[in-house]
């Protein structure tokens, strides 16, 4: 594999014809890495390693799990530049970004490293002295399944609350991203884990179909779109397997008159062009009031003009290329249908073909600004996962709620106001799972992140996250006799 490349990954897509079918990540028409897709052999022989590695991970103290994670995690920091760097190439996002992915990442480990030693029951005092108590057990075998948008901050995401609550993990990647999260098993290897514990597993839907509906395996947890969400939870229904399901959105950010100008601007910005657009909570249907419209939407076209498309791994970049061609055209056709539906392109929307000559075949694209749109344009209804701010205009706070929760998605939203009362009226009212006040697209791995509606359930980061990889054993104790009916 060759890393020094400078320019976007993606895959030579073909369909896999077997278990054996090979899948190749393709830096501008030059592969940069091989790998062969498991088959159900392989998945079968990673369950059975993860099954004998989680029977000495699980005996393990809340104590010592927490070691081996802190040391993975001063792992990943110590070699923050060189795991941003493969990031940068399996994925096409900026340097300055993957290494954002590269901090959370670490941070989520310290942060379920923390919480590992102090995972307990209760204890419940019953009449006559006997009492109950309950234990937090870990669930088994754990499978993640990741999108290739932020494929090594996935994986940590999903495996270190999982391993600080004694599970073992598989973990399959995106075909089109296979490559970061290998250094993540390397790294959880060299902290201490035991052979077997995280695993990585290579392929496309029939690997993850395996995966899914192997009987050793006790959770999945899934981030990707809604159509193969849907799959994944059939597929858990067969085992009664429960599921974590990270999908897509089409979430509202809503600025009022009152804001802070400049902030808003910048939170829209945030909101939608990190990653070339391609994030599941993007806010990336812009209700403006009125009043600031014209104002709002010039600085936002100003400052969008100017972000520095090019080379990922430069340090000015802030924008690469999107993931692969299919998905470029497919962004490009939505902002065709929006001008054929009445909206109108403020800046970009088109391909942008960079100076230097070795990127020229990259899948670049300006970041768009779409104006005069409606509530009912395809770009406003649908997720385009690209760098694509649909701006509308609301009136009233009553009428701008009532148009952002019209939405079958329901992952996030953000609101910017200097209003305290209404800021907090108003994301009470939003149905979303993650919502932000004054800023957006922040991530503290102490605050729990998930969807409503048909943006998923359950959800990653924070406390509550261990009860999604943990079971409940509750144990009676009769102090006294039995007292029977028979
Ligand atoms: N809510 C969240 O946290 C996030 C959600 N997403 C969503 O992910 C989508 C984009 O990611 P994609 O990789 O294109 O999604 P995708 O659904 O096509 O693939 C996601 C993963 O599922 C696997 N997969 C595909 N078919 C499968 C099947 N039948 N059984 C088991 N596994 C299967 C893929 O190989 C990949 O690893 C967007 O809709 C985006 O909104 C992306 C990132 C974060």
């Amino acid at each position: 594999m060759a890393l020094n490349h400078r320019a976007a990954v993606s895959l030579s897509r073909k369909e896999p014809r077997g278990p054996r079918w090979r899948f190749c990540p393709v830096l501008l028409g030059r592969v940069i890495a091989t790998f062969a897709c498991s088959g159900e052999k392989e998945v079968n022989l990673a369950v059975q390693d993860a099954k004998a590695a989680f029977k000495i991970w699980s005996q393990k103290s809340g104590m010592e799990r927490c070691r081996v994670l802190l040391e993975a995690a001063r792992i990943i920091r110590e070699r923050r530049d060189e795991i941003a760097t493969v990031e940068t190439i399996n994925n096409g996002k900026s340097i300055f970004e993957a290494r954002w992915d590269i901090d959370t990442s670490w941070q989520c480990l310290e942060y379920y490293a923390g919480l590992a030693g102090s995972m307990a029951g209760e204890h419940i005092q019953l009449p006559g002295g006997s009492f109950g108590y309950t234990r937090r057990e870990p669930l088994g075998v754990c499978v993640g399944i990741g999108a290739w948008n932020y494929p090594f901050q996935i994986a940590c995401w999903k495996s270190a609350p999982a391993l600080a609550c004694g599970n073992a993990m598989i973990f399959k990647p995106s075909p089109f991203t296979p490559v970061s999260v290998l250094l993540l098993a390397e790294i959880y290897t060299e902290a201490g884990v035991p052979p077997g514990l995280f695993n990585v597993v290579q392929g496309g839907a029939a690997t993850g179909q395996f995966l899914c509906l192997h009987r050793d395996v006790a959770k999945v947890s899934f981030t990707g779109s809604v159509p193969t969400g849907s799959k994944i939870m059939e597929m858990a229904a067969k085992g009664i397997k429960p599921i974590t399901l990270e999908l897509g959105g089409k979430s509202p950010l809503i600025i009022f008159s009152d804001c802070d100008l400049e902030n808003a601007v910048k939170g829209a910005l945030m909101a939608n062009f990190l990653t070339q657009g391609e994030v599941c909570c993007n806010g990336t249907r812009v209700f403006v009031q009125k009043e600031i419209l014209e104002k709002f939407t010039k600085e936002v076209v100003k400052l969008t003009q100017g972000i520095k498309i090019g080379d990922p791994l430069l340090e000015g970049t802030r924008m690469g290329p999107l993931i692969n061609r299919p998905h470029l055209e497919r962004v490009l056709g939505f902002i065709k249908l929006a001008k054929e539906q009445g909206a109108k392109v403020l800046c970009g929307g088109d391909v942008y073909v960079p100076e230097d000559p070795k990127l020229k075949d990259g899948y670049y694209m300006r970041p768009c600004v779409l104006t005069d749109c409606r509530d009912d344009m395809t770009c406003v209804r649908e997720e385009i996962f690209g760098p694509v701010m649909s701006i509308l205009s609301f009136d009233t706070e009553a009428e701008v709620l009532e148009r952002a929760n019209n939405t079958t998605f329901g992952l996030a939203a953000g609101v910017f106001t200097r209003d305290i009362q209404r800021a907090h009226r108003v994301v009470a009212g939003l149905q979303a799972g993650m919502c932000f006040i004054n800023n957006y697209n922040v991530s503290p791995v102490e605050l729990p992140f998930g969807g409503y509606k048909k943006s998923g359930f359950g959800r990653e980061n924070g406390r509550v996250t261990i009860e999604y990889y943990s079971q409940l054993k509750t144990v009676c104790v009769e102090m006294g006799d039995v007292e029977s009916a028979f």
